[in-house]
């Protein structure tokens, strides 16, 4: 078949694109009741609504009739306001009315769509088509969009609409439109009145169908069947149901125009299935099923003995009843988030345990990490989901889905993988609470402006209720895990380690459960697959680049990366579930749950290389991570030892460490543990690779050795002069062969930094340091926090500047 058109074909609009589709999906669009006889008891009788049922291949035949060729030209023809204006046609004619806005111009648009250089206009605002407008389908038959009544319709309305149906001598049907979403309304009644006036053949259409739920809808076709059989007489017996936007049901409406304006036979003992088995007594009828409503509502009278409804049924009307829903999987998703949302609270708690409420405070006061994690929130992502989108040309639902997740803020999953990786924990968490505050205005603001490019803004609910319950789910926990940190460290600590564990089973958990709940929604678009693939990846390479290119230290790179890639899946499934119909949820619903899945690989598979080279770069994994952390901290007070003094020595690899030792606790330990490892062995590239006494020294070795050799192979001697430094047995020797290198070796090894005020009467007994202390510069540990970050960029620029004399 040759495509005649130059524009861009839509890749439902044909048959051939619907045929290679997941037979649930294929069903549903081409006899969209498919989709709703699940639901409906066994016992009730379904052949009304397929009255007209033809077969894969009628569809096909009547396909070809709008499909455009050089012959066989499909275009717009002509208006009329006035029935003497309209145009002199002898080939049959259908026409669409219905109340403004229920979408008839999108379905002539929808039926034309292999043939989109014809220009349909279509709005949202109710009462856009004035006029009658006539559209050629080669000399095959006429097809006319009318002006809708009711809200904003044409003032002359009726002096237009009623000669035109009451003297178009080739009208053969005319197809009543009734939205799904709203039902049968007054002003339909009054349409339907004059059809049934006019004597008029017409057929009720269904719009909307994506956008109403499948109860609701089925109510609307139940109701519709027993409106038609009770209280119309030339109305064809079936309701056909429709959506423009995903051609739920164009199919089968194009093959009936296609048949009842007499260009297509149809095999019509298969195709008309509820007529052959009442139709013994009237043989006629099945010359032309459609041409006489009147034989449908005899046949559709002629029904089986009524029998009981199930006992479980609701919504029984006569014969039909509606079943409900299996309930299982309900009862398991409400049992299961619930558990999910108390371990989840536990878990914000345990990493709230390792907040420092002074770190946090300086984070929101000098809040560049914010920043940066706030481009790439609502900067980035929701950007790449509109680029990714248009790239694969994925249907507008599975756009918005799409976007939906790049709008997003930062899930909890961050914070537990921060931990993991060794990000800057104070930084992760305040993103992830200041996204979400900020979400409340961010997402709605997202939304509007990348998907208003495949729907109108307001189709999209923000469930604001539940980006506030995110946000207390998030803060209350991790706000009583900054007390505790803050009054109990040591408890602190003990929570956090189980708080770490939890966390990562707990997403592993929810992966598992989400694909076991929504197995059935698995079987979605590849190309989806594919976004859901590329994304999570999309998001940790551009935040990291982006915090690289800003300067911020490696650590902290590590983290604004997770916290850009890392979208909180749960609100975007929430929204995306509150948004659209079930009919559209299973074409969109598993993306946030393949993303989530990918996203939780790509963090898993990041977190396992990290630990691998930390324990690679020389067993340095117990002081670098936060668990490890604490069990150092333990390992010490066991072990009675302070840290007093450390020299940082390249590796192999150019990296630099310290050697430290122990001599008697002090509070500098503590320093060093908190403060000082995690400041210096986090920023890199080049990473600083510590050394401890309790693990660097040789056992047995004299220590006087030990420390010689290991000021010796370090590349820079960090000396930490404290109250008790000076006061211990080894300062004097260290000062000895520091300045022993600086002054006969010409290595300016020797960095000093001071933890506290040492009065001069005290460092005058130590009179190599007095010297140093007179002829260089030296660090002085601020005590304002605000301070310590320029404290740190100092260091850490000492530190890994290779020059040394
Ligand atoms: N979700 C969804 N929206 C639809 C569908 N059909 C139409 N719409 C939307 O409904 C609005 C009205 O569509 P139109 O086709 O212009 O409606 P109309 O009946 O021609 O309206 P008037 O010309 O004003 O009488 C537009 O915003 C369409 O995008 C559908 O099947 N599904
Ligand atoms: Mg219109």
């Amino acid at each position: 078949m040759r495509n005649y058109t130059t524009q861009r074909v839509h890749q439902l609009a044909s048959i051939k694109h619907v045929s290679v589709l997941p037979e649930r999906r294929r069903q549903g669009l081409l006899y969209p009741f498919s989709s709703l006889e699940e639901h409906l008891s066994s016992q009730v009788s379904q052949k009304e609504f397929k009255t007209f049922h033809p077969s894969l291949e009628e569809l096909r035949q009547a396909e070809t009739l709008f499909t455009p060729s050089s012959k066989h030209s499909i275009d717009y023809s002509t208006s009329a306001v006035r029935i003497d204006h309209v145009p002199v046609l002898k080939q049959p004619e259908v026409c669409f009315m219905g109340r403004s806005n229920v979408g008839k111009s999108s379905l002539i648009r929808a039926l034309f769509s292999l043939a989109p250089e014809v220009d349909v206009r279509i709005s949202k605002t109710p009462g856009h088509t004035k006029k009658l407008n006539f559209f050629t389908v080669g000399k095959a038959f006429t097809l006319v969009d009318m002006p809708g009544y009711g809200h904003n319709a044409p003032r002359d309305f009726v002096e237009m609409v009623e000669p035109y149906l009451q003297e178009r001598q080739n009208l053969v049907r005319t197809f009543l439109l009734v939205d799904g979403g709203a039902g049968l309304q007054k002003a339909d009644l009054v349409a339907v009145e004059m059809c049934e006036e006019f004597n008029l053949p017409y057929v009720l259409v269904v719009t909307k169908i994506d956008r109403t739920r499948q109860g609701a809808l089925l109510a609307l076709a139940l109701q519709l069947r027993d409106f038609i059989k009770n209280q119309t007489s030339t109305c064809f017996p079936q309701p056909f149901l429709v959506s423009s936007v995903q051609f739920s049901g164009i199919y089968l409406l194009r093959c009936f125009i296609a048949h009842v304006t007499g260009n297509l036979q149809l095999n019509t003992k298969q195709s008309i299935i509820s007529a052959t088995s009442r139709l013994e007594s009237t043989p006629s009828a099945l010359e032309d099923p459609t041409s006489s409503p009147i034989h449908f509502i005899m046949f559709a009278n002629m029904c089986t003995p009524e029998p009981t409804c199930p006992v479980n049924s609701t919504l029984c009307k006569g014969r039909s009843c509606l079943v409900p829903r299996d309930t299982f999987n309900d009862t398991l998703g409400l049992v299961m988030s619930t558990t999910l949302t108390i371990m989840l609270a536990m878990v914000m708690f345990s990493m709230g345990c390792t907040v420092e409420a002074r770190k946090l405070w300086m984070h929101i006061r000098r809040p560049w990490g914010i920043i940066i994690g706030f481009l790439c929130q609502f900067g980035i992502m929701p950007f790449s989901a509109f680029a990714l989108s248009l790239i694969f040309n994925v249907l507008p639902v599975q756009a918005i889905v799409v976007i939906i997740m790049g709008c997003c803020p930062g899930g909890s999953s961050s914070n537990i993988f921060c931990y993991w990786l060794d990000g800057d924990m104070d930084l992760s968490i305040s993103m992830t609470a200041c996204s979400s505050i900020l979400a409340l205005g961010m997402m709605p603001l997202c939304l509007l402006i990348y998907t208003s490019f495949w729907t109108t803004g307001d189709a999209i609910k923000i469930p604001y209720d539940s980006i506030g319950i995110t946000l207390v789910g998030l803060l209350v926990p991790i706000g009583l895990g900054i007390i505790v940190k803050h009054k109990w460290p040591k408890v602190a600590k003990k929570i956090l380690k189980v708080g770490s564990v939890v966390g990562i089973i707990l997403i592993i958990v929810i992966a598992v459960i989400g694909g076991v709940l929504y197995k059935s929604s698995w079987v979605i678009a590849p190309s989806l697959w594919i976004i859901g693939t590329i994304y999570p990846f999309v998001g940790f390479g551009l935040g990291f680049v982006l915090a690289c290119i800003v300067g911020q230290p490696w650590y902290r790179c590590r983290t604004i990366a997770l916290e850009t890639g890392l979208q909180n899946a749960q609100l975007a499934s929430t929204i995306v579930q509150l948004s659209f119909s079930p009919a559209e949820l299973e074409l969109m619903f598993a993306f946030p749950l393949i993303y989530s899945i990918f996203q939780l690989v790509v963090a898993v598979v990041a977190i396992a290389l990290h630990q691998a080279i930390k324990r690679i770069r020389g067993g340095t994994v117990a002081e670098e991570d936060g668990e490890g952390r604490q069990s150092t901290v333990e390992d010490h007070d066991k072990q009675s030892y302070a840290l007093e003094n450390a020299g940082f020595h390249s590796d192999e690899n150019g990296n630099t460490g310290i050697k430290n030792k122990g001599t008697k606790i002090s509070k500098d330990e503590h320093w060093i543990t908190e403060e000082l490892l995690p400041n210096l062995e986090r920023r890199g590239p080049p990473f600083l690779r510590l050394c401890l006494h309790s693990r660097d020294f040789q056992l047995g070795q004299d220590i006087v050795e030990n420390i010689t050799d290991s000021i010796y192979a370090s590349r820079r001697t960090l000396c930490l002069v404290s109250r008790n430094y000076l006061g211990s047995n080894w300062c004097s020797l260290e000062m000895q062969l520091a300045t022993y290198r600086l002054q006969v070796e010409h290595r300016d090894i020797l960095i000093l930094v001071f933890l506290e005020m040492i009065p001069s009467r005290l460092l005058s007994s130590h009179h190599r340091l007095a010297r140093l202390v007179k002829t260089r510069t030296y660090l002085d540990w601020p005590r304002d926090p605000e301070m310590h970050e320029a404290f740190w960029d100092r260091l850490w620029c000492k530190l890994s500047s290779n020059k040394t004399n």
